[in-house]
């Protein structure tokens, strides 16, 4: 369903209606980021608890339709205008060490570029032996294998107060 606003009264007055019909219908509803969501009148708890309230109404296929295209655009203009005055720090301190501490697998964004495929590829055409291999010994990803604290890092205040965790440098 699609509703003008997020508004829990009127997928219930939907749900009720559909299932007074059909009592078995699986409903859908769009998390949509064309809302205006904090002029919505709900509070910070009922837009937490949106989600599992309409689940019970028989909403049980929600999706946010671009909530990816909003996120990526709210980092790469914060990043941008960062980078413009701070330069790498911004990249390292908003990005990097942000991948890190996450768990991003972009981190080391090399195998998503499809490096260990080609690198197969490459040794399958070449009798096994690929002089030219992009993800063999000394490449840039090897520098994201080993990690070691350092003190006086700035931005980063996470579990050992100002130490942070960094890669080491091969
Ligand atoms: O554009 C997408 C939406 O409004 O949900």
């Amino acid at each position: 369903m699609e509703t003008g606003s997020p508004n829990v009264v009127e997928c219930t007055q939907f749900s009720e209606g559909m299932r007074s019909k059909y009592p078995q219908m699986l409903l859908g509803y769009n998390l949509s980021p064309s809302f205006n969501w904090d002029a919505s009148g709900m509070s910070d708890i009922e837009m937490r608890d949106f989600i599992p309230k309409i689940a019970q109404l028989g909403y049980v296929w929600q999706f946010i339709t671009v909530g990816g295209l909003h996120s990526n655009a709210l980092i790469t203009s914060t990043f941008a205008r960062d980078f413009a005055n701070r330069g790498m720090l911004a990249y390292v301190e908003r990005i990097q060490r942000e991948e890190r501490n996450n768990g991003v697998d972009t981190l080391a964004h090399q195998k998503w570029a499809g490096a260990n495929y080609y690198d197969r590829y490459l040794k399958t055409i070449q009798g096994g032996v690929a002089s030219t291999a992009a993800m063999g010994k000394g490449v840039t990803e090897d520098q994201f294998k080993e990690t070691w604290t350092r003190p006086g890092t700035v931005g980063i205040d996470r579990d050992n107060g100002s130490m942070v965790v960094a890669k080491a440098r091969m």
